[in-house]
């Protein structure tokens, strides 16, 4: 968007109330040049500050912190999670004045691993999931043994083990009390169980460009499954296998998305908010909270969305290193 304003500045100067006229008829043919040269070297700044920034986006220190989403009874899902999917309990936090509670679950310690930061607000017990959101993913070493505990918790299971369709490897999906879908995985051990969050897009090039350029992600792959009319493009800061990634899912012919109002976000670390926020805008993406501290807390975020209208939220990194203190 800044590369086209900076385009239209351009335009703006070879006009004459509003109607553009050739440059030769308005500077002679001298003067047509001179535009071309002042052209072309306002393209080699804009293809540098590009660079530089997209330099900068792919040298921060990045990671997933956690996932923030809606839910109706906070005991009722931390007792879920810690007894059929093998999650801890990390901390808990009451905001009386603000009326609501966080939990904060996962496989490890915040400070190195991604988890999921339910929040719980007072006197709502029910939320619309939408079509947008798709799952969590976790990876288990037994897919059969995890659904048979499942089941004895009366948890609901939505599919039974089995090979993913196209695929090889055994998967089964599982809703928690609220209705959000959880994919286990049968994969080998790894450090980041809580492997993926999977998000419906509607367009597939323009998402993964922006996860790359403004996200400073990785491609680290992408397949089409024809038989089910979808692609897949798998994105994040490191392998699959040691690190949370975002599986982004285009279903062929499906531009849009309800996204309810349970899913919140997903929280990104970085070193520098302000920084961010800049490749942020120059990468077409939209700043919904603009850099700075919270008020209370400190810490510095910002806020923006994707190309899809999924929000992610930065958070720097030494100060959210601080609110674990
Ligand atoms: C291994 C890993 O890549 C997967 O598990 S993909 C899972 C697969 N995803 C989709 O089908 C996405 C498209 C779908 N229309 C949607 O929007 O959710 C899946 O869910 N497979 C189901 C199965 O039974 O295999």
């Amino acid at each position: 968007s800044s590369c086209a304003s900076r385009r239209l500045a351009l335009f703006h100067i070879v006009t004459t109330g509003g109607v553009a006229l050739p440059q030769s008829q308005l500077f002679g043919a001298k003067g047509s040049e001179l535009f071309k040269v002042a052209e072309a070297s306002a393209a080699e700044k804009l293809a540098q500050s590009e660079q530089n920034l997209f330099a900068w986006v792919k040298n921060d220190n990045r990671r997933f912190l956690h996932v923030v989403y809606r839910v109706g009874d906070l005991e009722k899902t931390i007792k879920f999670y810690t007894e059929c999917l093998g999650m801890k309990l990390l901390r808990k936090r009451d905001i009386p004045e603000e009326r609501y509670s966080n939990a904060f679950l996962g496989y490890g310690p915040e400070d190195s691993n991604f988890t999921v930061e339910l929040t719980y607000n007072y006197g709502v017990d029910k939320y619309d999931i939408g079509t947008g959101f798709g799952h969590f993913g976790v990876v288990v070493e037994d897919v059969n043994k995890t659904i048979d505990l499942i089941k004895a918790k009366r948890g609901k299971v939505i599919r039974e083990p089995g090979l993913v369709k196209g695929g090889n490897t055994v998967i089964a999906f599982i809703e928690d009390p609220d209705g959000y879908r959880f994919e286990l995985l049968e994969k080998r051990p790894t450090p980041e169980p809580l492997c993926q969050v999977m998000l419906r897009v509607g367009d597939l090039d323009s998402a993964i460009a922006f996860y790359q350029k403004a996200v400073g992600m990785k491609l680290l792959s992408k397949r089409d499954n024809p038989e089910q009319k979808y692609t897949v493009a798998i994105m994040g800061y490191g392998p699959e296998d040691k690190n949370t990634v975002l599986e982004l899912t285009y279903n062929y012919g499906v531009t849009t998305y309800d996204k309810g109002n349970g899913y919140a976000q997903i929280a990104l670390g970085t070193n520098d908010v302000y920084k961010t926020a800049e490749a942020i805008e120059f990468f077409g993406g939209k700043i919904i909270r603009e850099p700075g501290p919270l008020p209370g807390i400190n810490t510095k975020i910002v806020v923006c969305l994707d190309p899809d209208g999924w929000k992610l939220v930065f958070v720097d990194n030494v100060d959210f290193l601080k609110e674990l203190e």
